[in-house]
């Protein structure tokens, strides 16, 4: 599991250290990441770092501490450093001084051709919008930029991105991630985590690795068959959109090896392209089996309440997504006290139909709120997924790639999670399990290559669900990279 954790999690952390703390160390160990970060990226873009010039934003705070000792650093390799001090005279008093006595200069606006700049406007402690003279100062920026910590405008518990925040090229960070390097990943750009001597425990949200995600993928054994796999019954798709029955349903076929049945009026087209799936008009005529998908496509006539009420009836886990999530909105009673376990998958606007408001800057409290007040396992669908459980436990997938925001992707995620379902996985780990290989499928299918991780063109969710067998043949032989962090994440320990 990768952890995240909140700022207030973060200070404890920081202070539990004591003595490192009071002395500076844990300061002057984060400056001495920046430095070595600063001077890599100088090296892979300028060609090396003597000569080269660095700008440093400070604000009031230890976070422009961090950037003005990590400039004094770079100034002794030969790095011609210049500070524009937006915090005045509350700018860290022992790093202003240590970079002056370095030859920083102390500027009014950066001289032209800065190679790159440091961002340590704000970092743990920043709220709200950045002030009106720093975001000026921060629109107007067009080198690559390194924050510490955090970029600066970008809430570090919620993820929220102010505008203007500072887009990072690289961003620093110290101990542990923050809740805001996966909420905010695109923002954050490549993420390097420096040791430096602290421990943090209980994270306030956790993700998978993709090393567990192959280790709890269902995969038959010596003595398994088409039923002890786990049977998922889609109920997806109808005359109007019998593409969400086919496309949820080929999702399904292609994540286990498990029997998929079909119930609704989109049997024929599921039938066309995948003869695989056992397809009948209603549920309660499909057989039996040890999860229910239902919802997307399907509709929200009285036929879909009927169908609702008949799966949440049953005591096997039951997905609930898009129609179906509109009915729930009307109809709450009918996941309350179910037996087995419910997983809801909505996107924002599902989301706001079954709370009755729009979703504020803190989707974790959100998604954690409907988890707890209906029982049920909430999965909240974007950029990053969200994924809460009733016990208030939060997982979460940062998709990597934006690719995956087309038609057709969510009716996927449900064919997915729902197959996991059936093969008996808990619900928060298939809806995470599930999230996390949608999200690789994407990237394979946009890029054209499971191997390549970055490029590509826009799919449409077909080419999603026909990325989704190579992508798990990858994630099975254990080829992927070792951890399910943001794209280009790295570990500073080594
Ligand atoms: N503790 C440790 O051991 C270690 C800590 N470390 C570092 O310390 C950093 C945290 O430092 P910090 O707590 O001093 O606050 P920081 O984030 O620099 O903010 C400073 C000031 O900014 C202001 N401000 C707020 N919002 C604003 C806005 N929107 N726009 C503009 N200004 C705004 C606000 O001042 P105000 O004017 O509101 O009084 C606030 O006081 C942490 O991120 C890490 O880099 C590392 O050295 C490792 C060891
Ligand atoms: N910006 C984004 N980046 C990555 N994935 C996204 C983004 N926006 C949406 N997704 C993912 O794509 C899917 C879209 O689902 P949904 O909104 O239900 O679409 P549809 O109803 O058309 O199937 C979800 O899995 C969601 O997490
Ligand atoms: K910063």
């Amino acid at each position: 599991m990768i952890g995240y954790f909140s700022a207030e999690q973060i200070r404890s952390a920081e202070e539990a250290t004591g003595d490192l703390l009071e002395r500076g160390v844990l300061m002057g160990r984060a400056a001495h990441a920046v430095a070595e970060v600063v001077a890599a990226e100088l090296r892979s873009r300028s060609g090396g770092c003597y000569g080269r010039s660095v700008g440093v934003l400070t604000g009031a705070g230890d976070n422009g501490g961090d950037a003005l000792y990590a400039a004094a650093l770079l100034r002794r390799r030969g790095v011609r450093v210049e500070a524009v001090l937006l915090g005045g005279d509350r700018t860290h008093a022992a790093g202003l001084e240590s970079f002056r006595r370095s030859g920083g200069r102390v500027v009014e606006s950066f001289s032209a051709g800065i190679d790159l700049v440091i961002d340590g406007i704000v970092g743990l402690s920043g709220k709200g919008s950045l002030r009106p003279a720093v975001a000026a100062l921060v629109e107007s920026l067009t080198a690559p930029i390194v924050s510490v910590d955090l970029p600066s405008g970008v809430d570090a518990d919620t993820g929220q991105v102010n505008v203007p925040a500072v887009r990072a090229a690289v961003t620093v960070t110290f101990g542990a991630l923050r809740i805001a390097h996966v909420l905010a990943a695109p923002q954050c750009g490549r993420m390097v985590l420096a040791d430096i001597g602290i421990d943090a425990h209980e994270p306030t949200l956790r993700q998978l690795t993709d090393a567990e995600v192959a280790h709890l993928w269902p995969v038959p054994g010596p003595s398994d068959d088409k039923y002890s796999q786990g049977v998922v019954g889609i109920v997806a798709g109808s005359a109007r959109y019998p593409g969400a029955g086919v496309l949820c349903s080929g999702a399904a076929v292609a994540a286990t090896s498990g029997m998929v049945r079909y119930a609704g009026t989109a049997g024929p087209q599921v039938l066309s392209q995948y003869p695989e799936v056992i397809a009948t008009e209603e549920p309660e005529d499909a057989g039996k089996v040890q999860a229910w998908v239902i919802g997307p496509g399907a509709g929200t006539e009285d036929t879909g309440v009927r169908r609702l009420r008949y799966v949440l009836d049953t005591d096997v886990p039951v997905l609930i997504d898009a129609d179906g999530l509109t009915l729930l909105a009307r109809h709450r009673e009918l996941v309350v006290g179910r037996s087995a376990p419910t997983l809801l998958t909505p996107h924002a606007g599902e989301f706001a139909r079954i709370t009755g408001t729009e979703l504020g800057a803190d989707r974790v409290e959100a998604v954690r709120g409907l988890a707890a007040e209906l029982g049920v396992t909430v999965l909240l669908k974007g950029r990053a997924t969200l994924i809460a459980s009733p016990d208030g436990d939060v997982l979460v997938n940062d998709a990597g790639s934006s690719w995956a925001a087309t038609a057709g992707a969510g009716d996927v995620l449900s064919g997915v999670a729902g197959s996991l379902l059936a093969s008996g996985i808990p619900a928060p780990l298939a809806a995470a399990a599930a999230a996390r290989v949608h999200a690789l499928a994407a990237i394979a299918a946009s890029a054209g290559s499971v191997s390549k991780t970055a490029g590509g063109a826009p799919i449409g969710a077909s080419a999603l669900v026909r990325a989704v067998s190579p992508t798990l043949r990858v994630l099975l032989s254990g080829k992927t990279r070792d951890d399910a962090a943001p794209a280009g994440w790295e570990d500073g320990r080594r």
